[in-house]
């Protein structure tokens, strides 16, 4: 058996859940990869925006699905590759009610119309915009708690608790701002600096930096429902942190200076943002993944 591979399959041949079901034990976590255990044979690609595993020199096989204690996911973690006794009694009489408890990988058709769950309706404008005649959105203004983590462990868990709201099928997104004098904060936090601070006091914050670079960074995270594992895409886009110039009708927009044109976001045209921004580029990654996927 290939050493980076550890799998096992099962097959499931009751009316009510008819699958093979391939029990996958990677060797390590990896960041943007699925943490899934159990994916039904023939897996999707699902991490369209992230580097592919690297197999890890780790010996001990184990698998984390949620690494926040704090977090109700807690529950779903496997520290380690299950002992034998383990593995019997997961996979005895309650091993559908064991499959229900484990994140599973999207393996549905995504639905025609899609709740994009956003309180931010200059994001969802920007979203229906460039996703005009892919998918028609649906919005709901869910009060999401929002973690702490990197961007990708916000995005997952604002995902997860957004399915289990709606108990159906979401999208969400996560924006950050990263300085690279801050070694990328406030990254996900920047929406506190720009509740403090304001679009015309933000670019303060780098007085004291010679180094004004900065990374809009958007990620979206698609979930099935309650119980499935979101899949992301990312996109970024380099620019700098200059005194506000232009509109301040969106967040940092007046803030952010974009390296391609030394315009800032706000001085742009809605439709040149949109094709340059972290936000379309992770929507190009988006639209490309749902071609192949949308329930017509
Ligand atoms: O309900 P959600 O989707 O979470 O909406 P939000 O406004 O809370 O958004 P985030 O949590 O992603 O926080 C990102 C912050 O960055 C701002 N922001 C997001 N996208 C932006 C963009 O393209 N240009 C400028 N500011 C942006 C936004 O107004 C927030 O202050
Ligand atoms: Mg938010």
């Amino acid at each position: 058996m290939d050493p980076n591979q550890n799998q096992q399959t099962f097959n499931l041949n009751s009316n009510s859940n008819p699958h093979q079901y391939v029990f996958n034990t990677p060797r390590a976590p990896y960041q943007g990869q699925p943490e899934s255990s159990l994916q039904q044979q023939q897996p999707l690609p699902q991490f369209e925006s992230f580097p592919q595993p690297q197999p890890s020199t780790q010996s001990s096989l184990h698998q984390t699905l949620q690494s926040n204690p704090h977090d109700p996911y807690k529950n779903k973690t496997i520290h380690n590759l299950p002992s034998r006794d383990h593995v019997r009694s997961f996979f005895s009489g309650n091993f559908i009610q064991n499959i229900k408890h484990l994140d599973m990988a999207p393996t549905s058709a995504v639905p025609s119309q899609l709740n994009f769950i956003t309180g931010n309706k200059n994001k969802l404008a920007e979203v229906q915009a460039i996703l005009e005649g892919v998918i028609e959105l649906r919005n709901q203004n869910v009060d999401l708690v929002e973690i702490q983590g990197t961007v990708e462990e916000v995005t997952r868990d604002k995902a997860r608790r957004a399915a289990e709201a709606i108990q159906g099928p979401v999208l969400v997104e996560d924006t950050c701002l990263c300085f690279k004098a801050m070694n990328d904060l406030p990254g996900p936090y920047i929406k506190w600096f720009m509740l403090a601070l304001g679009p015309l006091e933000l670019h303060h914050m780098l007085d004291g930096f010679d180094d004004k670079s900065a990374q809009a960074v958007c990620t979206f995270a698609y979930c099935e429902g309650p119980g499935h594992e979101p899949v992301l895409f990312q996109g970024r886009t380099d620019g700098k942190l200059v005194a506000s110039r232009g509109p301040t009708v969106f967040g940092w927009d007046s803030c952010f200076e974009y390296g391609g044109t030394g315009q800032t976001y706000a001085e742009m045209e809605k439709s040149e943002k949109n094709k340059i921004s972290h936000r379309g580029k992770a929507l190009d990654k988006l639209k490309g993944w749902l071609a192949r996927r949308v329930d017509v």
